[in-house]
This record gives structure tokens, C-alpha cells and sequence, in this order.
């Protein structure tokens, strides 16, 4: 595996990635292998607002949550040290916020084929209001649009063929920590 455009020297390790991919479960189990801190930035917006993901956009829409999303990211990127840091699927739509992560961090992205990933849908759906009243077509059509975003990354793993524990895994092999 290669690590793209390797920074000298990173603090962070930041997760990155379509919804359901995995990027909090995987982050946690990263954490805890390597002792260092987790931060799943939904769960974080969550507990500084005291709301659900799903009711802030109900309540305050879609805007409000980015806005909560890029206050939080760039903060976090710039103060912490050696964290993994699970970002929600679509946190890189904000340029600023993907700068500072490819700045201030290791960006990993988990990438999945649209076949492997469909089968999720129905499990993830409630908990995601941006898949929430779209056709299987429109999901797709979301889906392609975002894989472009996570092309700005410094490691990828393929999350086809394997699991949970396998992906972080090969992470850890793949860094000379
Ligand atoms: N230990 C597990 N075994 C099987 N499925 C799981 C496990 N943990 C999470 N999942 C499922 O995997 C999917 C991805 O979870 P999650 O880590 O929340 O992804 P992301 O943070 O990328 O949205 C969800 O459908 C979740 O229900
Ligand atoms: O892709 C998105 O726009 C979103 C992804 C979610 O996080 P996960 O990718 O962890 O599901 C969460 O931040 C919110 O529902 C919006
Ligand atoms: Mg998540």
C-alpha cells in the first residue's frame, strides 16, 4: 500500500469517506490499538449541541450543521495532536476543511464500490437524513458525486473484500508508527 504525498511529520490520523463506509468504527478501533485518543466529530456536534445529527437538520437544516461541522473540524485540526479523528461523509464538500485536515493530518480514505455499498442502505438510512426521501438512483447520483471529493487523501483502503478490524489492520501496517 502507498501512502500518497507522505507529510514530514503528522499529528493526526483523520478518517474520510462515503456514509456507512466505516470511518467511525474503524477509527475507534484505531484508537484504541494505538492508545491515542478518538474523536467522532458528529458525535462531538452532538454533545456541544444537545441534539441529534438527524434534529439539527430537521431543526436547523442542512446549513447550520456544515457551518457546526467546519467550526469544529478546524478547530480540532489545529489544537490536537496524535487523535484520530472520524469525520462525518460529507465534511469534505468544505474546502476549508479538507485543507486543514490534509494539513494538520494523515487523511485515510475508506473507499467501497457502489455494489458492496448498496447493501448497506437500509441499515443506515434512518440515522442519515441526507439519505433520507431519495430513490435508490438518487443515492447512487450522491454516491458518484462524492467519491471525487475523497480524492484529496494520503492513504486509501479498499473496503470490498474486508472487514472492520482487517481495514485498521492495514492501516497500522502501513504507517511507520
Ligand atoms: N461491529 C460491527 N459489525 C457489523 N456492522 C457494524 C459494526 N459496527 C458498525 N456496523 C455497521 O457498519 C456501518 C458503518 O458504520 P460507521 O462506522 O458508523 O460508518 P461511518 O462512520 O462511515 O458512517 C453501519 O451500517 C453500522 O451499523
Ligand atoms: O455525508 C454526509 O453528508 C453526512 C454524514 C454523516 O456522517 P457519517 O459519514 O459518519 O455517516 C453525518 O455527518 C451527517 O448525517 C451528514
Ligand atoms: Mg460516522
Amino acid at each position: 500500500m502507498t501512502i500518497h504525498n507522505m507529510p514530514e511529520t503528522y499529528t493526526n490520523l483523520i478518517m474520510t469517506g462515503f456514509m456507512g463506509v466505516g470511518k467511525t468504527t474503524v477509527g475507534k478501533l484505531l484508537a484504541s490499538q494505538l492508545n491515542w485518543p478518538f474523536v467522532d466529530v458528529d458525535h462531538e456536534i452532538e454533545l456541544q449541541h444537545g441534539k441529534a445529527v438527524t434534529q439539527i437538520f430537521k431543526e436547523l437544516g442542512e446549513p447550520a450543521f456544515r457551518e457546526m461541522e467546519k467550526q469544529f473540524i478546524t478547530t480540532l485540526c489545529k489544537d490536537s495532536t496524535q487523535q484520530v479523528i472520524s469525520l462525518g461523509g460529507g465534511a469534505f464538500l468544505q474546502e476549508e476543511i479538507r485543507q486543514a485536515c490534509l494539513e494538520h493530518g494523515l487523511v485515510i480514505y475508506l473507499d467501497i464500490s457502489w455494489e458492496s455499498w448498496k447493501i448497506r442502505l437500509p441499515y443506515i438510512q434512518d440515522s442519515r437524513p441526507i439519505l433520507q426521501q431519495k430513490s435508490l438512483e438518487e443515492v447512487e447520483q450522491l454516491f458518484t458525486t462524492r467519491r471525487s471529493l475523497y480524492q484529496d487523501h494520503h492513504l486509501c483502503i479498499q473496503m470490498d473484500e474486508i472487514g472492520f478490524e482487517e481495514a485498521a489492520k492495514q492501516i497500522i501496517s502501513s504507517l511507520n508508527l
